[in-house]
C-alpha cells in the first residue's frame, strides 16, 4: 500500500517547482502609501479576517518540570498535543542572550533600507531568502507580510548567500539560536515518544540522520484596513514540531479550534510550540496539527520567528508502525519526504487541505 501511495504522490508533483512567484514588499508599499491604500490583491472577503472569539488560553508547559520527569507535566504535554496541538513552553533552556540577540537581529534586518534587504531576495527555484512563499498564481490573494526564510540544519543545507551580513552578528546569532532550539525539540520529541509509550529510539530512527530545520522570520506591517487583510493565511505547518518566538509585544497569532478562532497571547520569554502535519501523520492522527493564522494590527508592526523541524530528506513520511499496534488502520499514506516537501512548497496554503491530500483513499 505504501508503494502505491508513493507512486500517486510522484505523479501529482511532476513538473511543479518548489518556488513562489515574486511579489512586492508589503513593507515598502506601506512606506510609500502610509498604509492607507490596500491593493485589491490583499483585500479579503468581508468577515474573513474577523477578530478571534475564543476565550480559552492554550496550555502552558514548564520545560524544567518536564526535564525533572514530573508526571503531571508529562500528562499536560500529552493532552496539549492531543487536544490543542499548541502550547506555550516556559522555563526552557535557551539562554536569554540568544533569544534577545535573535529578536534584535531580526528586527535589525527588517529595519535595513530596501535595497540592502533585496540583496538577499529569493531567486527562482529556491525557497531561501527575502520575499514570500506559497504564491502559486497571479490571481491568488496575498498575505500582508514580508518574510526571510533560511534553511539552518543540517549545516550543509545552509545557503549562506541568503544569510544577511547585516546586522553584523545576524549569522552567528542565527547559528546559536538554531542549535539551542533544535536541542529543545529533541527533548520534546523524546518526551512525546514516552507519552505515546514508544521505545526511546522510535521517532529518532524514523527521522533518520540529517534532520531538517528551517527558520522563517515574519514581518507584518500595520494596515489601516487591518480587518480586510491577513498577515498569514490559515494553514497548518508541514513539519514535526514548530517553535515560534514573538519578537515584539504585538499579538496576532490565532488558532482554530472546533471552528472558533482563539487568540494566542505569548507569555514573557515563552516559545509557542505547535504540532506539525508530519507529527500528526507519524502518530496516525493522535497528535493534532492545528490550523492557525496571523492577523494584522492597525497601527503597529508585528514580528515573529518560526523554527520548523522535520525528519531527514531521506525519511519516509507515514504513520509509525508502532502507532498501528492495536490493529488501527493507517489513516495516512507513506511517501518519500522529498516528494512530500515538493508537494507542500508548490501549493497554495489552505487550512489543513495539504494534510487531507496525505490521507489514504
Ligand atoms: O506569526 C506567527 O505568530 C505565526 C507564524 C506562522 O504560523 C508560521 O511562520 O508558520
Ligand atoms: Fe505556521
Amino acid at each position: 500500500m505504501a508503494t502505491s501511495g508513493r507512486a500517486k504522490a510522484v505523479s501529482r508533483s511532476e513538473g511543479k517547482e518548489m518556488e513562489s512567484l515574486p511579489v512586492p514588499s508589503v513593507q515598502e508599499m506601506v512606506a510609500a502609501t502610509g498604509g492607507t491604500h490596500v491593493h485589491p490583491r490583499y483585500l479579503r472577503q468581508a468577515g474573513e479576517a474577523i477578530a478571534a472569539d475564543g476565550k480559552a488560553e492554550i496550555p502552558v508547559i514548564d520545560f524544567q518540570r518536564l526535564q525533572l520527569g514530573h508526571d503531571e507535566e508529562m500528562a499536560c504535554l500529552h493532552s496539549a498535543c492531543q487536544e490543542w496541538g499548541f502550547f506555550q513552553l516556559i522555563n526552557h533552556s535557551v539562554p536569554e542572550d540568544v533569544v534577545e540577540g535573535m529578536k534584535a537581529n531580526v528586527r535589525g534586518f527588517f529595519e535595513l533600507p530596501a535595497e540592502i534587504k533585496k540583496q538577499f531576495a529569493q531567486e527562482r527555484g529556491k525557497l531561501d531568502g527575502y520575499g514570500q512563499l506559497f504564491v502559486v498564481s497571479e490571481d491568488q490573494k496575498l498575505d500582508w507580510a514580508d518574510i526571510l526564510f533560511l534553511n539552518t540544519q543540517p549545516v550543509e543545507n545552509r545557503n549562506i548567500r541568503f544569510w544577511p551580513h547585516q546586522p553584523a552578528d545576524f549569522r552567528s546569532t542565527l547559528d546559536k539560536y538554531s542549535s539551542a532550539v533544535k536541542s529543545i525539540v529533541d527533548f520534546l520529541l523524546a518526551t512525546m515518544g514516552k507519552n505515546l509509550a514508544l521505545d526511546p529510539e522510535v521517532i529518532a530512527d524514523k527521522c533518520g540522520t540529517g534532520w531538517i530545520q528551517a527558520v522563517r522570520m515574519n514581518y507584518y506591517p500595520p494596515c489601516a484596513q487591518a480587518d480586510k487583510v491577513i498577515g498569514f493565511s490559515p494553514h497548518s505547518d508541514s513539519d514535526l514540531l514548530t517553535l515560534v518566538l514573538q519578537v515584539n509585544e504585538v499579538d496576532g497569532l490565532q488558532i482554530r479550534r472546533n471552528g472558533v478562532w482563539f487568540p494566542v497571547r505569548p507569555l514573557e520569554g515563552a516559545f509557542i510550540v505547535n504540532v506539525g502535519d508530519i507529527l500528526q501523520i507519524f502518530t496516525n492522527g493522535r497528535y493534532k496539527s492545528v490550523e492557525h493564522r496571523a492577523v494584522i494590527d492597525m497601527k503597529k508592526e508585528r514580528l515573529s520567528i518560526a523554527a520548523f523541524h522535520s525528519p531527514s530528506i531521506h525519511a519516509i513520511i507515514g504513520p509509525l508502525k508502532e502507532m498501528l499496534a492495536n490493529e488501527d488502520e493507517a489513516v495516512y499514506k507513506s511517501i518519500d519526504h522529498d516528494e512530500f516537501m515538493k508537494l507542500f512548497f508548490s501549493s497554495k496554503l489552505e487550512g489543513k487541505s495539504f494534510l487531507e491530500r496525505m490521507k489514504k483513499l
